[in-house]
């Protein structure tokens, strides 16, 4: 079953088309990689998805369920989850802090307490956790970023570009991460330049390019796509 599945998306903004018919079906427990040159309207998509931008026409469903109408927050009660690129975190607080105000939504207590130990073991923040979360490395931030939106139990979780700015050894944890989530129930869709993180990860793989669905697959039929390759992978991104 489709967890969720975009239906004939567009876009506008004035008269530029950036969402162009998008038909985008994702299905329940798969990681899927959403790629494609600068300015291909990945973005926006997400945006779409996530209830920050309405679309021009066309519709989202949520397992099911039509879900255009609904805004960013009752999204997110449904079971979506989003990690932007730019850390929305508490700098002031210590990591350990940030994750407990994302936590206290539904636990309290000792469950709360364990369930901080736990994802401060899993995101690899353990030894940081009383530092403020301003002094974390830029690894650590996008961590604890992830660790806020997985504090919600999501079935859904929205990664835009979540290995941005890491070193090749934080890029895998990442990848690391993500997959352990996914073996816990977590759908995953994750707009991603680095292609190292797209092979580990992605189960499926969906290349945008002028707003358009350019080509679908798995990361061998995509990388082996020549037509691809002209647009995308020939820019250096291989
Ligand atoms: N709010 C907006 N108003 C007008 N134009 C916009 C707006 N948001 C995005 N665009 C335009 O839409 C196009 C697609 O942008 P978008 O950010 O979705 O692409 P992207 O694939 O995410 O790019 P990148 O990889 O550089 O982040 C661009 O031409 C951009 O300038």
């Amino acid at each position: 079953m489709s967890i969720l599945e975009t239906r004939g998306l567009n876009k506008h903004f004035g008269g530029l088309h950036v969402t162009a018919d998008v038909n985008l079906a994702l299905e329940e427990g798969e990681i899927h990689c959403l790629i494609g040159p600068n300015g291909a309207g990945k973005s926006t998509l997400f945006r779409l998805i996530l209830g920050e931008h309405a679309p021009s026409s066309g519709s989202i469903f949520y397992a099911g369920h039509d879900i255009t109408p609904l805004k960013s927050f009752q999204r997110i009660r449904r079971g979506m989850s989003v990690k932007f690129q730019v850390p929305g975190i508490f700098k002031a607080l210590s990591a350990r802090q940030n994750l407990e105000i994302a936590l206290q939504h539904h636990l309290e207590g000792g469950s709360l307490d364990a369930e901080a130990d736990r994802l401060l073991d899993f995101l690899h923040l353990r030894e940081v956790a009383e530092q403020f979360a301003g002094n974390l490395s830029h690894g650590q931030k996008q961590w604890l970023e992830i660790g806020m939106a997985i504090s919600l139990k999501p079935k859904l979780l929205l990664l835009d570009e979540p290995t941005a700015g890491m070193s090749p050894a934080e890029t895998f944890a990442t990848g690391e991460i993500v997959q352990t989530l996914n073996a816990d129930g977590v759908t995953i869709l994750a707009v991603e330049h680095d292609m190292s993180f797209v092979r580990q990860v992605a189960r499926r793989v969906t290349v945008l390019h002028l707003g358009r669905i350019f080509a679908q697959g798995t990361i061998e039929q995509i990388v082996a796509d020549e037509r691809v390759a002209a647009i995308y992978l020939g820019h250096g991104h291989a």
